[in-house]
């Protein structure tokens, strides 16, 4: 074959492939970022299904137990925490942490007690508690590292005063708006709060997809994501974002085209902004 002739071939091939790329990236659902001249496919945000259907694939056809990625979860939140907020950095090392009836509130009840092996003061507000043995047993293990756990909802006056940073562990992303009565005092302290305020997985009372339904929905200076971000993550504003819980199994990344970022050698979460 002349020299022309091959790199006519070639060229016509270069262009098939570059078709056929861009082909895929149009039909897809998921947006594609040019970096420098590589095309990286960025990270799914998940919808509530999606996030439901994930946890159940974990523990059916996986089949870890709760108490195991749960302390995972908690313990990447822990790690996040210090890495956003130095214990010097804040007023004061106390940290009040508000756990949820869910397994939400269960990744706080594990952060509470990873922060106070890491110079923080936690302190936890519990209000609806289950009789499910896991949840009285990490009640009772933070209560023997000396940890306040109390049902009784802090006042906005003595929060400011006495905290320099609350966790927000009320719901993920099994919650369904309106939030009820019984939440309502807790909610009303965060909503008016001027401390900055970590939520966990979801930030409370925001829709899991939609984000926040109101001017008065509570404005979280940064959201821990866990497995994978979900659709309310879109809405934050100036807001620190972390992703933990680095458990997913690779198959299960790719079955829900989750393109998750790369975790840093031993690191528990990454910053994503
Ligand atoms: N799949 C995963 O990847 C993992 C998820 N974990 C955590 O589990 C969370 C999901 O946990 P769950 O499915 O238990 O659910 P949630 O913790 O999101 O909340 C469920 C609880 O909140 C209550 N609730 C729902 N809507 C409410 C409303 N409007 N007002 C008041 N209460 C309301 C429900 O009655 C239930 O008790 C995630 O967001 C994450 O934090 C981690 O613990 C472990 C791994
Ligand atoms: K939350």
């Amino acid at each position: 074959m002349c020299k022309q002739s091959r790199v006519t071939g070639m060229l016509l091939r270069a262009f098939k492939q570059n078709f056929a790329l861009l082909a895929r990236i149009h039909a897809s659902s998921f947006s594609f970022r040019p970096i420098g001249k590589v095309l990286f496919r960025e990270m799914k945000y998940l919808n509530q299904q999606e996030a439901i259907s994930v946890d159940e694939e974990l523990f059916n056809e996986y089949k870890f137990s709760v108490d195991q990625l749960m302390e995972l979860a908690g313990l990447s939140c822990a790690h996040a925490i210090a890495d956003a907020y130095k214990p010097d950095s804040l007023k004061t090392n106390k940290v009040l942490i508000c756990c949820g009836p869910g397994n939400n509130g269960g990744d706080g009840l594990v952060a509470a007690r990873h922060l106070s092996l890491m110079s923080y003061e936690p302190y936890i507000y519990y209000p609806k508690r289950t009789g499910k043995a896991l949840f009285k047993n990490l009640q009772h293990q933070a209560e023997c590292m000396g940890i306040t756990v109390t049902a009784d909802c802090p006042v906005s006056a003595k929060v400011e005063t006495e905290f320099g940073l609350i966790v927000d562990a009320l719901f993920g992303f099994s919650f369904k708006p309106p939030v009820r009565d019984a939440f309502h005092p807790i909610m009303d302290v965060l909503q008016k709060t001027t401390l900055p305020i970590v939520s966990v997985d979801i930030p409370s009372g925001w829709d899991v997809e939609k984000g926040p339904q109101t001017s008065c929905d509570i404005k979280p200076d940064c959201l821990i994501s866990l497995t994978a971000p979900k659709l309310c993550a879109q809405h934050l504003t100036n807001a620190k974002h972390y992703l933990g819980g680095r458990f997913v199994p690779k198959r299960l990344e790719e079955k829900y085209s989750m393109s998750l970022p790369s975790y840093t050698g031993r690191d528990l979460f990454v910053r994503l902004s």
